[in-house]
């Protein structure tokens, strides 16, 4: 039963009931119309309350509904009108969550009572659409302009309590909302409704509303580099300031089917829903997410409080786990006692401000920092994120391996070394495994949870659980050298450094990709990491300084092509933000406003003469095409080897990890959306032009897709069902 009736003395209770989250989709959308007419001619009944079951409300209209063949029949806003106009009072009983639709379908109530861990918000813009049942006209009549057009645009979820000092509820209770609703149901039988029929209510602003939109306009194109619907909301609430309420909704449907017509909606739902999937792990074994148990974390520890040690330890700390952090010596220790408390701060302070505090105790409080490794040997879990270096690993783990208690689990932080060789120093390899965190760690949303060979499924259940509980999505991948996201990231860095020896300055490639919605162009992305990092693993792998073979041309490795700007600004010492001086220039070591540098243009010109290389006109098509085709080819490389489980783990790794736009969908849904067929002629057309740049090479993968027509990404899995697997 879609929703369900009770009656309380006079008062119906309307009950949504469609697990797992009351989704308001097509059958339940037909109860309410049918609950409705009922109750509302029922002499027998005065007042309505509507609630949701299995203590949540609704999270909104069912979404894979939109992209369904049987399209949405019923509208939600039409069930929204024919409730505020009903006569007899109707309450909204809220608890856990009214998203979307939900708050819609609440605001439609003539009052509204949550529960006090109830969240609402419109999360619309979220998954590249906008409250169209009535949101952005109801909710600025409300709660006025700027508070709406925040909740809104962001899509952020509100707390009850902020909603009450908002005025989107009229009473937050700590036991049943639903109890309570009744009991307000009962209060106001008889009292007078117009005012409570929001849709009938004007906009009250004392602003100067269209320079107030305008502002926010242009700084949500700024913001969202390309994303569509946050400048539609921002247009629907000034319909709602501007219009009757009639023609505003009007003007929301309008914006809701030109937005379904830009194809980002599509492209986030995809990547709404791949989030979700990816959780749902599968070894080819048999073993998946539901039928392994994960253990539970009570403790952890963590070994290097350097950029990322100390963003993991407030990571766990955060979600109350008590944490040992242990460094090597007491200058380290000093310094990273610092950083972790003062990102616990900032941590606490954020909470502070959403109402909460730290669910038990405080976080601060469960961080012991040692530089003993014995104080480590009772906890579950460590994870260890010390320089990288193979044999520095090696010996951590050796000693870990004496020290832990049999049971415990073994994870690294590595970004790219085999997982396997650091499991075989141990005495335990089936609980050794990757959790390779993105920096800021304490922030950043990606886990990408890599599986040795020896790696138990145990093991794999409990690093995803951990995931979970710190708020991250975590993706299983396989073990090969850089994993996933940063193995991706080799041949796109290598395109753009081309471009610069074919006349591109950093500026233009880093402006063209974030056009193209990359929170940071390649060039500001490397000058943030650290181009050290890179120098240095290239001198290891004797590609660059005094490894390399005499005699070898300076623009070849190994026979193939090889661009050695980035080694000799590395020799100049300039190593990016850390240094004042990379592919920018900034205002001093450390700085973060990275600015144009006159001397790197001379210094890429004076280097183009040396090399005899004509300079190439610029076109942004060319270096999105480059940089984006070289990446995606790589991830279809990571699929044909086997080490992820399929193009929505890549899209998931990209969107969460590395600044890849969300409206985008993933670079493999982007690659569908372009179509493979384009795809492939592009990489094939390069490959042919120059056979010394192997990574351009068309995957066998894309070739295979692309010979079968290209077809929808949902479909590829049955052609990676033949491919090896090596999760
Ligand atoms: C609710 C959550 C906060 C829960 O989180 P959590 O507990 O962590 O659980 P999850 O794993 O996230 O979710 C559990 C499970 O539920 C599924 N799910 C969640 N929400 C929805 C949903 N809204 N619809 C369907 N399924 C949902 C989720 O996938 C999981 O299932 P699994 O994948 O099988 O594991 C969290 O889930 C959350 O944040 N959810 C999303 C909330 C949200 O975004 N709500 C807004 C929905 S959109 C909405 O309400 C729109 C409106 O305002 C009404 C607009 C009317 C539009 C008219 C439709 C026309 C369509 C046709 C277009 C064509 C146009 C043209 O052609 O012109
Ligand atoms: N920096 C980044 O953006 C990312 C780094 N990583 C990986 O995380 C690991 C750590 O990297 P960073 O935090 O950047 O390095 P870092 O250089 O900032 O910190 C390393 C820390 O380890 C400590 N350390 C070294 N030897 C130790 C020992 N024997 N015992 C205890 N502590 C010791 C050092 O004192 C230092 O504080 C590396 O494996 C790196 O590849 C992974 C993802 C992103």
């Amino acid at each position: 039963m879609a929703a369900t009736r009770t009656l309380s003395h006079t008062v119906a209770v309307i009950k949504i009931n469609n697990p797992p989250v009351n989704a308001l989709s097509t059958p339940v959308c037909q109860a309410l119309i049918k609950e409705l007419a009922e109750v509302k001619k029922d002499p027998s009944v005065e007042a309505i309350v509507l609630c949701g079951a299995n203590g949540k409300f609704s999270a909104g209209a069912d979404i894979r509904e939109f992209s369904s063949a049987a399209r949405r029949t019923v509208s939600l806003e039409d069930i929204n009108a024919e409730i505020e106009s009903t006569t007899k009072p109707v309450v909204a009983a809220i608890e856990g969550v009214a998203l979307g639709g939900g708050l819609e379908l609440a605001l439609s109530c003539h009052y509204r009572v949550a529960h006090i861990k109830t969240v609402m918000g419109l999360p619309e813009v979220l998954i590249g659409i906008l409250p169209a049942a009535g949101g952005t006209q109801r909710l600025p009549r409300l709660i006025g302009i700027p508070a709406a057009l925040d909740i809104i645009v962001r899509g952020r979820h509100v707390p009850a309590t902020e909603a009450f000092q908002l005025g989107i509820v009229d009473e937050v209770v700590p036991s049943s909302a639903i109890a309570a609703a009744v009991q307000m149901a009962r209060k106001v039988i008889g009292k007078p409704m117009d005012s409570r029929r929001l849709s009938t209510n004007a906009v009250q602003y004392n602003i100067n509303v269209d320079a107030f939109l305008d502002t926010a306009l242009e700084k949500a194109k700024r913001q969202f580099r390309g994303a569509q619907a946050p400048l539609a909301c921002i247009e629907a609430v000034r319909a709602s300031a501007q219009l009757p309420y009639q023609r505003g909704i009007e003007k929301e449907r309008q914006l809701f089917a030109s937005l379904w017509a830009t194809g980002q909606p599509q492209a986030q739902q995809y990547a709404f829903f791949s989030e979700r999937n990816v959780g749902k792990w599968t070894l080819p074994s048999g073993e998946r997410w539901d039928n392994v148990r994960p253990c539970q974390i009570r403790t952890a520890a963590v070994i290097g409080l350097g950029t990322m040690g100390r963003g993991i330890v407030t990571s766990l700390s955060k979600s109350n786990i008590p944490v040992i952090a242990l460094e090597q010596d007491t200058k380290q220790l000093d310094s990273g006692k610092k950083a972790v408390n003062s990102l616990l701060e900032r941590e606490a302070e954020k909470l502070k401000k959403q109402g909460n505090s730290f669910a038990e105790g405080n976080g601060l409080g469960s961080v012991h920092f040692t530089l003993n490794f014995e104080d480590l040997k009772n906890v579950d879990l460590v994870i260890e994120a010390v320089y990288e270096n193979m044999n520095l690993k090696k010996d951590i783990f050796r000693k870990l391996s004496s020290i832990m208690k049999p049971d415990a689990f073994l994870c690294t932080n590595t970004s790219g070394l085999n997982i396997d060789e650091i499991a075989s120093v141990t005495n335990r390899p089936q609980l050794v495994i990757g959790t390779h965190f993105f920096s800021p760690a304490n922030i950043m949303r990606l886990l990408e949870v890599v599986r040795g060979r020896h790696t138990s499924p145990t093991t794999i259940a409990t690093a995803m659980s951990l995931g979970k509980m710190l708020g991250k999505v975590a993706v299983l991948v396989g073990n090969c050298p850089l994993f996933v996201g940063n193995r991706m990231l080799g041949p796109y860095l290598e395109q753009a450094n081309y471009l610069l020896e074919e006349g591109y300055y950093p500026e233009e490639v880093d402006q063209a990709l974030e056009e193209f919605g990359f929170a940071m162009g390649p060039f500001r992305m490397m000058d943030l990491a650290g181009l050290d990092v890179g120098w240095r693993s290239r001198m290891e792998k004797g590609l660059a300084g005094s490894g390399v073979p005499p005699g070898t041309p300076a623009r070849q490795r190994e026979g193939n092509r090889y661009c050695p700007l980035a080694d000799m600004l590395c020799e100049l010492g300039r190593f990016g933000q850390k240094s004042g001086k990379g592919w920018y220039q900034y205002e001093k070591p450390g700085g973060r406003h990275a600015h144009p540098d006159p001397w790197v243009r001379d210094f890429l010109a004076k280097y183009r003469k040396t090399y005899n290389i004509k300079q190439q006109a610029v076109h942004p098509e060319q270096i999105l095409q480059r940089c984006l085709y070289a990446l995606i080819n790589e991830g279809f490389r990571v699929l044909e080897d086997g080490i992820a489980s399929g193009p929505e783990d890549i899209d998931v790794i990209y969107n969460n990890g590395y600044g890849w736009p969300k409206h985008r969908g993933g670079p493999m849904y982007y690659a569908s959306a372009v179509g493979l067929h384009e795809v492939l002629m592009v990489l094939e057309g390069y490959h042919k032009a120059n056979p010394d740049v192997p990574s351009m090479k068309p995957s066998f993968l894309l070739k295979k897709l692309a010979a079968v027509g290209g077809p929808p990404i949902k479909e590829w899995r049955t052609q990676l069902g033949k491919l090896p697997n090596k999760l």
